[in-house]
Order: C-alpha cells, then structure tokens, then sequence
C-alpha cells in the first residue's frame, strides 16, 4: 500500500503526552491564512438534551467527545427563540482529530457553514434531505506551519470534557504544569541541602512525570523524552529573563482567575518552549507512519441526486491509501438511538389549542437520523459505526466495477485501531468506552486520476433500497413553495399581517424578532431599545405596520406584535406591541424541524461493511447476543453453515442474550 510523497496533510499519533491521541501535521509548509479543509456539518437530532428520557440509553458515548452543542455551522435550532439550543453537531472532519493547545494554535474554525443542497429541490428530488445541506466549515491556518508540525486548534477550555488521558491541552493544564515544575519540582530540587546528584535528579524526574496519574492531564503536558538537566537549563534561564523583566504574577480580575491566563507570560513558559520543540516529525516518520488526508477534496457529485462527492487531489496508483477514518461506535442499541420522534412521539411535543380550545395533536411518526446515511451497518449486526476523518464521509456510492475504493482494516495496530477489537463481541464493544478502537482505510482498487470522483460500493441492501426509493417517492403537498430561509432576500421590506393575506410567506417560514423593549413609564406603551449584546433571544413575532425609512438608503422600521410568553393560569398568549423594531432584527427564519433532512420521504440507509472483512464476532443478530430480543427461528441443521454463527461458539452459549450478565462479563473483561 503506497502513500504519496507531497501528501500536504497527514494523521498520526500526535506528539502531546504519550502518543495514545490521534494528530494533524503539515506534510507541507503551510502559509497563513490557507484554507486547509471544507467540511460538512452534520446535525445530530439523537442528541436532546433537553430530554433526559429520550432514549434510556447511553449507548455511544464516545459521541460526545466528537461533537459540538450551541450554535455551531448555522445549524438550526431546536427551539427558534434561543440560539444556543441548536442541536448537537458533528462536523466529521479533521476537526475531530486537531489537538488543542491553547495560545498555540496555528489554524482556527469558522464554524459557520453555508446552506447548499446541491442544486436538490424538495419538489423534485428524490435525494432532497438525503446528505446534509451544512457544507462548508473552514479550517483555516493562523500562522505560517512549516512541513512536519502538528497542527493546533484553540478550542477554548469551556468546551472540551475531560477525557482520560487525551491529550486536549487546557490552558488551565499548562499553567498547573508550569506551576509543579517551577514551584514543587524545581524548588525541591534546590531546596536540599546537599546538591542532587545529576543521576538521582533524573531518575526522579522521570518517576514523578510518569507517576501513573491517568486522570490528570496536568502530567501529560509536562516535557518529555528530555532530561531533567535540559528543562533545569530552559528553566533557568525564563527566570532569568523574568527576574530582568518583572512579570505581575497577580491576577487582573476576577475573571481572569476563572479563565486563567497571565499568571505566566505565554511566551516565558518552559512547558510551551517544550511543547512547541517537540511538535515536528520529520516528513519521513509520516509517511511511515501517518494516514495522508488529502488525496481527495470535496465538489459537487457527477450522480444525480447524490450531493457533493470526493473528488481526487492527485493521480493515485492502484493500492494507494485514499482515506482514512477513525470509526465511532454504537454497538448494540443504534436502531434505537438514530430513531428520531416526531409530531405526538416527540417527548418534548405540546399539543396546539384550536380556537375552540380543543387539542390538536399531530401525527406521530419516528425518522433515522441524517447520520446514519454517513455511517456504516452490516444486516446481521447491531454495529454501527460512523466515520470521521478528511474528506472520506463524501464518498458515494458505485456499484460493482463504479467504485475505485474499498474499505479495509488497517493491517496493523494503530493509535486508533486495535485488531483486537474485531475479535471482540458487540456487548463488549458496547462497554469500551474509553477510546476509539477501530478505523478503516480507503484503498484505491485500480489506479484513479486526478479529478476522476472517488466511489466505494455501499453494498446490495443500500443499491436495493435506493432504487426502491427512487420509484416509490413522491413529493410532500406543497413542496412546490418551500424556500429555504438562506435563500429568501433578507433586504425585501417584511409584509405586514395584512398583506400576508394575499402574499403569504411560504409556510416553512416564520418571522422572529429579538427581544428588545422597555415599558415606558409615561405612555406604558412598550418601545424598542437597541440591541447591544452578543447573545439574545429571538421570540415569534407578526408585523402589524411598515414604516418607510427615514432617510434615503435606511431600512424600514416596524410595528410588531412579539409573543412574550403564555399565561400559566389562562393558557393563552401574552403578546405585546413594540414600534419602531429595525428591519435587521427581524428574522424570516425556518420552523423549527421544517429543514429537507426532517422530511419525512427522505432516504436512510446505512452503508454496509463488506461481508469479506465483517468478523464473525459481531454477527449478534443471528445468535441474539447482546439484545432483548429472541434470536431468529434457527434454519434445520442441514441448511445452516457453522460459519454464520457468531465467532465459532456454540451457538447456544450466546443465544441466551442474557444482557445483565452479558454486560457484567464484559465489563470484566475490561
Ligand atoms: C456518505 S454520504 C456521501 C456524501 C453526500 N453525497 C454528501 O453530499 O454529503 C451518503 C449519501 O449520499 C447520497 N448518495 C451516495 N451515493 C449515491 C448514489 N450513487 N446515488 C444517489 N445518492 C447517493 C445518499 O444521499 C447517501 O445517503
């Protein structure tokens, strides 16, 4: 399996703490202000946490170590008036795997993303909803990379969870690092009467940086792979220059006690002086041992219906490494948590009054989520495993002698993949939280050129299920006038109540103002104030009245009628009447769940791992391993292969499907 030499983008284990975390490195110089990669972002619906009893299971909880919670990609959002309740979001690219130093970082996030369906109409097309419209969340450099460096995000303490030995430098770590080595170490090294020997002055070091403390990341950011000596050098020497320059070692305000910074001058830091010395591998070490990711880049897809695609950077010979992924794993209760409740079975759903005061409930019916056409499936397993990596979760699918790629375990053990796991059974697959296991390579199966679209073949349940899709959809009623909110022309003065009599907005949209008064003690009548924070609430909202704009090139102002809450003891609407609301703060925005992807004739399917590389092991749904549910009928003994039952067990041992002692077992074993 070859890899390319000017691969410009590389993964491999990164060079903080003890190399059991995944990295980004430039194979390349990188300049500043380069755009690395576009990704998609694609909403994750399972994730409500609003609703504890969504689903009674936490099947999958490496999940939350890979996604985004707030207003992330302009995804939208759960409940339209806070914009902090956008749903979880998993932007599947080299995001996931980008290791954050703070105050380190050479590359930065837009975090936005641009609604583009790729040319799909709801009214038309049968791919519409299918692949996730969020396309283009940029990563872009911050400074100059020169060839071999790992590559640093800042992702902000506030975001990331602690994760077992995960090398997610937080500032607050590097400080505490900085404090042990310059007050605790460095001091009771000096501190003893009789000068340490050079020989027990490392050994020391070396006991107490590698002290067995997995828990605490403070002493997986301490320097490694150097002696005590060379820190004692660097160490003496930031003192010295402190000492010339005295740093305020007070904190400015409180706030700053909160969030950290300056109790040490970023750049007088030894643990930043070490880290930054040890971020490089040589370009040959990469290539050796890292995965290149850009071989493939995104663009529009040359199937119909299919999207965006992958599309190749560069000539790639047969065997080539097109792509790699690490592979997120819900093992056993998938069907149950990519099910998505809508209408009456949302748990979070409240029933309309009618204007005789009766109930109207809606229809309640369950989708998969979006996720699941990104993910992989096998028909005889509860496995599922979603990719994430550079550009691999665009790859359509290619029937037959159409696909260039296949999937392949990487033929040996790796940060991210442990053969060992394929041996594994899914209950204890289910229980092994603590890292990600396995990954697949993308391997080219005869030579691919430049430009020619990467395809890998879905298997035949996915080809079966998309041609019956094809001649079963039909468009929703009135999908003819859907507009999506991004392409409606924000600037176009509003319609007032009653124009909209005659001119209605399409019915996905409605009108959301910020809320932004005060009573006026005077008239009591309520007024608009200006917008002056970040963050606000957005509440729905009907214009009443235009008013022209007061000077040539102004926008309109307006006369609204803003919904501020429900009386609790009446049940009805508490509205208010605001003048003189600008034009920018009044949002023609998408119903909640109104997006193509809720759409309830949209295509689901998983992609299925090929039946030559799916390990026996994980065949659960033939022997019932692992599930609360009998296992099929068997077939008469004559017909039934012994291959086809689970890892060449009896078959009765796992039949049982006992979960509880199952999952003791497996967490044993652990
Ligand atoms: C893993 S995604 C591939 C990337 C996707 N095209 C996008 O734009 O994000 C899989 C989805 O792409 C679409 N797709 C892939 N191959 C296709 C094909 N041969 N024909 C139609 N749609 C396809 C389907 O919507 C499928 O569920």
């Amino acid at each position: 399996l070859e890899q390319q030499p000017q691969c410009g983008l590389w993964m491999a284990a990164s060079t903080l703490g003890d190399a059991t975390n995944l990295g980004m490195y430039a194979g390349q110089d990188i300049e500043k202000g380069v755009d690395i990669q576009n990704e998609i972002a694609i909403p994750l619906l399972f994730r409500n946490w609003d609703a504890p009893d969504y689903h009674d299971t936490d099947d999958g909880q490496l999940w939350d170590r890979y996604i985004w919670e707030g207003e992330v990609a302009n995804v939208e959002t759960y409940d339209n008036s806070d914009l902090q309740q956008t749903k979880a979001v998993f932007v599947p690219g080299i995001g996931c795997t980008i290791n954050s130093v703070l105050d380190m970082n050479n590359v930065e996030s837009t975090h936005g993303s641009t609604y583009d369906t790729a040319g799909l109409h709801r009214s038309k097309d049968p791919g519409s909803g299918a692949f996730t419209p969020y396309y283009g969340t940029h990563t872009v450099s911050t400074r100059d990379i020169s060839a071999g460096s790992e590559i640093y995000a800042a992702y902000g303490d506030q975001w990331i969870p602690d994760i077992p030995g995960a090398q997610v430098t937080f500032h607050k770590n590097l400080e505490a690092a900085e404090e042990f080595l310059r007050d605790d170490y460095y001091r009771f090294v000096k501190s003893q009467k009789d000068p340490l020997p050079a020989h027990v002055k490392e050994g020391l070091w070396n006991f107490t940086r590698d002290f067995p403390v997995h828990q605490n990341q403070i002493f997986t950011v301490l320097p490694r792979n150097v002696p005590w000596s060379e820190i004692e050098t660097v160490l003496e020497q930031k003192l010295q220059e402190e000492a010339d320059v005295p740093y305020n070692t007070e904190y400015e305000s409180d706030d700053e006690a909160d969030t950290g910074p300056t109790l040490f001058a970023p750049d007088n830091m030894v643990t930043h002086h070490f880290i930054r010395q040890q971020s490089k591998r040589d370009v040959q070490w990469l290539q050796e041992h890292g995965r290149c990711c850009d071989h493939i880049r995104a663009d529009k897809s040359t199937i119909p219906q299919a999207g965006r695609g992958a599309f190749a950077t560069r000539d790639l010979p047969k065997g080539t490494i097109v792509g790699y992924s690490p592979l997120i794993p819900v093992a056993l209760e998938g069907e149950q948590v990519y099910n998505i409740p809508y209408g009456s079975k949302d748990p979070n759903y409240e029933p309309f009054m009618d204007e005789n005061g009766k109930e109207v409930v809606e229809e309640g019916y369950e989708m998969k989520d979006l996720v699941i056409n990104y993910s992989f499936g096998h028909k005889d397993s509860t496995m599922m495993l979603t990719p994430y990596g550079s550009m691999i979760n665009y790859i359509n699918h290619g029937a037959g002698d159409k696909a260039n790629v296949k999937v392949v375990w990487p033929s040996h053990e790796m940060v991210a993949h442990k053969p060992e796991w394929l041996t594994r059974n899914v209950t204890t697959i289910r229980y092994t939280l603590d890292k990600i296991g396995l990954s697949f390579d993308y391997v080219a199966l005869r030579d691919i050129k430049e430009g020619e679209e990467i395809l890998m073949d879905y298997g035949p349940e996915w080809e079966a299920a998309w041609r019956k899709h094809v001649i079963d959809w039909e468009p929703l009623a009135h999908s003819e006038e859907y507009v999506h909110s991004s392409e409606w022309p924000h600037d176009e003065p509003l319609r007032t109540e009653a124009e909209q009599e005659t001119n209605p907005y399409p019915d996905n949209l409605e009108t959301m103002c910020v809320e932004s008064y005060m009573k006026d003690p005077r008239t009591m009548a309520y007024k608009w104030i200006p917008v002056l924070r970040k963050s606000y609430f957005r509440v729905a909202c009907t214009v009443l009245e235009r008013h022209e704009p007061k000077k040539e090139g102004k926008q309109h102002s307006y006369r609204v009628e803003m919904l501020i809450g429900v009386d609790e003891a009446t049940g009805e609407d508490q509205t208010i009447i605001v003048d003189r609301v600008p034009h920018k703060w009044i949002f023609l925005t998408d119903k909640v769940k109104s997006a193509d992807w809720h759409m309830p004739n949209t295509f689901r399917h998983t992609i299925a791992i090929p039946d030559e590389i799916f390990p026996p092991a994980w065949k659960n749904k033939l022997t019932g391993e692992g599930m609360d549910i009998p296992p099929p009928k068997k077939k008469p003994a004559a017909t039934m292969k012994p291959s086809t039952i689970s890892s060449g067990a009896p078959a009765g041992a796992k039949a049982a499907g006992a979960p509880a002692g199952a999952r003791a077992s497996a967490k044993e074993e652990l």
